[in-house]
């Protein structure tokens, strides 16, 4: 499942890291590339320990973490840190799929479920730097407004597409997800969303609500690791 999540930042909240990432130390992409991803890499990427890195990080989490779609459609476990990338001059991200699990070794050691982007400058703001997803439907075509996220299966091979003019600057992230396989999660995810209709129409005390939701939640606790 590509779920676009619109306005996860605000737009005083995009002006903000907007601000914090034109003084932030920024280094080559490929210093942080694994042997394969260091032939296809052509980016930069914001100095992970820099203050401006710590800040975003801990803007962008606290949203996500109090987003509800984003909340049902991860089932977060465990948070990435968010890094921060930049595309111009041609920079590009060729086809490949992101490490299975990241900072092996260490006791950040995560697993990768969900892969996001955050969208932090306007399309209008450079040609070219397209995210493109394969999915089993096709290759999907994504780039979004200024404070809008994607979200898709870590699983999927997906590539950006060279920045011919301008400049594309996003945050880019992944989530450990309570339940590993991505048909499982989407499915939960509608289960979810049908409830919160259902609750809103019917009002919480309604006998079937309360029947779907222990259903959505037996469903959960049966799935998730
Ligand atoms: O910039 C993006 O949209 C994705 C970057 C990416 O695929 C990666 O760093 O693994
Ligand atoms: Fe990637």
């Amino acid at each position: 499942m590509l779920l676009p999540i619109d306005t996860l930042l605000t737009p005083q909240e995009v002006h903000y890291c907007r601000q914090q990432l034109a003084a932030g130390p920024w280094q080559d992409g490929s210093l942080t590339a694994g042997t394969l991803a260091v032939q296809v890499k052509r980016n930069l990427q914001l100095d992970d320990h820099s203050e401006q890195a710590l800040q975003l990080r801990q803007l962008i989490l606290g949203k996500l973490q109090s987003h509800p779609l984003f909340v049902s459609a991860t089932l977060p476990s465990r948070y990435f840190p968010p890094k921060f990338n930049c595309y111009q001059d041609g920079g590009h991200y060729g086809l490949h799929v992101d490490n299975a699990i990241l900072a092996l070794g260490s006791p950040e050691q995560l697993r990768s479920d969900v892969s996001c982007t955050l969208f932090l400058n306007s399309p209008d703001e450079y040609d070219g730097g397209e995210l493109v997803i394969e999915t089993r439907y096709g290759a999907q075509q994504v780039k979004l407004e200024a404070g809008s996220l994607i979200i898709y299966p870590s699983t999927s091979l997906h590539q950006v597409l060279p920045v011919t003019a301008g400049q594309r600057i996003c945050s880019f992230f992944w989530i450990q997800s309570l339940i590993r396989d991505a048909h499982q999660r989407e499915m939960l995810f509608e289960l979810d969303q049908s409830v919160q209709a259902l609750t809103v129409a019917l009002g919480e005390g309604d006998a079937e609500v309360g029947r779907l939701s222990q259903l959505y939640h037996n469903l959960l606790r049966e799935w998730a690791v």
